[in-house]
């Protein structure tokens, strides 16, 4: 097995000391040569990497090398792999992406609705500059990027490097809702066979079955409208805002008992309801800066302060091992099956080919290759393509600078609808953005 040089690109993340413990533990199945990290902010990196190079002296001795840099060449120089994983003005633009719309009573989210538009049209320019950045210095490298809003990030990344095998994006959403799953049938998570289909941040499964094909699907849905559903990866068990989020599948299972939601179809099938549970003081994004944010800053302290793990809890998360072992499927050539970000191309045989959909693949060392899904019904159709054709937009505005294409974007996200509404957010959201944003005329 050769082993791999890695680039982390966002090192300074609150989840870059998670993605390290799941390197080591799946050290055996992802052997690494090196490890960078990439960061423009020097001093946040700083403090995240020196607390890493600690925990790879105890856990990683094997290693060959560690460095931190803010140059690229020196980063993205003879690595085989990059995990991008960065956020474009911070978890303080974040709070604003939240707040705006909710001051005009609209949803503030990260991911979804104008605050999703927000954080795309701020991600794009980065995330096209580090991929031709990475090339450049390593052409043949893996890119696996989840930086967010990820469906309009591959939206406009398909645009810029079209058809590119080795650029993947991936998100850990359908994989921590599968955690829940796994703990509430008591089965090992790796052994749960996942259909699935829809956009990133908003699909469904509709089947799940486990190793041996007994489809599970029907126990899922009963447990969750008998007794409700809950967050179990350790990262989130105990937020209280991921368990709201999570007891929401059951409403939703309630009113819709066909398939199993991804919990962010909450945003778009009650987005009243979660706006007025909102406040304005205290978003997601707050928070996070309060919680993870702050937790990971005070390990860090610890670490290096002490020069050793004894007095800190390290644990392995999903997101981060779901990242590893794609990889590794990537590279090795071990055909696993994960749910990812691939252009449709007929796999949801009525909807754009064009699309962006989330849905299983087997990862090969000549990329991914999805399953097919076929044809989807017509509620769920109806809801993609309007979906599609709000990210579709959201990537116009961006390259065509396009005031009107943004307006008509927010005006068909379903946690906007009204013009005027529309008009006001997003006049508030460029003056918000000044130097982030494409200049929209
Ligand atoms: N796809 C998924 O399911 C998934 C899951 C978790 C997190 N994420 C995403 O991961 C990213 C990191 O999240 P976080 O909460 O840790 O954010 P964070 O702000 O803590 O970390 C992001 C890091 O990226 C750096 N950065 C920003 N712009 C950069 C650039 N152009 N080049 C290099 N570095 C840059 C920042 O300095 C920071 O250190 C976000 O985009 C988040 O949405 C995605
Ligand atoms: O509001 P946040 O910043 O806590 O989370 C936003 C992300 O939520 C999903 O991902 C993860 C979460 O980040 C992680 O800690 C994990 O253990 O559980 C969550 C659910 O999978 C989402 O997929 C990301 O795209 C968001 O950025
Ligand atoms: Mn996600």
């Amino acid at each position: 097995m050769k082993k791999q040089n890695l680039v982390i690109v966002g090192g300074g993340s609150t989840y870059t000391i998670g993605m390290i413990m799941s390197l080591i533990a799946e050290k055996k199945n992802f052997p690494l040569n090196s490890i960078t990290f990439y960061d423009n902010d020097e001093k946040r990196q700083e403090k995240v990497a020196k607390a890493t190079s600690i925990i790879l002296d105890e856990y990683y001795p094997e290693l060959e090398s560690f460095h931190y840099t803010t140059d690229k060449e020196t980063a993205f120089t003879g690595i085989d792999i990059a995990f991008i994983q960065i956020r474009t003005g911070g978890l303080q633009m974040r709070e604003l992406d939240e707040q705006i719309p909710l001051k005009y009573g609209v949803v503030g989210q990260e991911t979804c609705g104008p605050g999703g538009m927000a954080y795309g049209l701020r991600s794009i320019r980065d995330m096209i500059e580090l991929v031709y950045d990475i090339k450049k210095y390593s052409k043949d490298a893996w890119i696996l990027n989840y930086t967010n809003p990820a469906a309009i990030v591959a939206e406009a990344l398909k645009r810029e490097f079209p058809q590119d095998p080795k650029l993947l994006n991936i998100c850990d959403m359908p994989i921590a809702i599968m955690h829940s799953f796994a703990t509430m049938l008591n089965k090992n998570i790796w052994d749960l066979v996942p259909s699935y289909f829809g956009l990133n941040h908003f699909g469904w499964f509709t089947k799940i079955e486990d190793s041996e094909g007994n489809d599970l699907t029907q126990i899922i849905k009963d447990t969750i409208m008998g007794e409700g559903f809950v967050p179990t990866d350790q990262e989130i068990a105990n937020d209280q805002s991921w368990q709201q989020t999570f007891e929401q599948a059951r409403k939703m299972l309630i009113d819709f008992p066909e398939f199993l939601p991804n919990t962010y179809l909450q945003y778009y099938l009650y987005p009243d309801d979660l706006a007025k549970k909102e406040s304005l003081t205290n978003t997601r994004a707050r928070q996070v800066i309060n919680g993870r944010e702050k937790r990971i800053t005070e390990l860090c302290n610890q670490i290096i302060q002490d020069k050793s793990t004894k007095n800190v809890e390290l644990h392995v998360d999903i997101h981060g091992v779901y990242m590893v072992k794609a990889a590794a499927s990537l590279v090795y050539n071990l055909k696993q099956t994960y749910i990812v970000m691939v252009e449709n191309n007929g796999i949801i045989s009525n909807i754009p080919d064009d699309a962006m959909v989330e849905v299983p693949a087997l990862l090969t060392a000549s990329g991914p290759k999805p399953f097919s899904v076929g044809k989807i019904p017509t509620f769920y159709k109806g809801l993609i393509e309007n979906q599609f054709a709000y990210e579709k937009l959201v990537a116009d505005a961006y390259f065509e600078n396009s005031y009107t294409k943004a307006l008509q974007a927010l005006t068909l996200n379903r946690t906007v609808v009204h013009v005027p509404t529309a008009k006001a957010i997003l006049d508030d959201l460029i003056e918000a953005n000044k130097g982030y944003w494409p200049e929209l005329q």
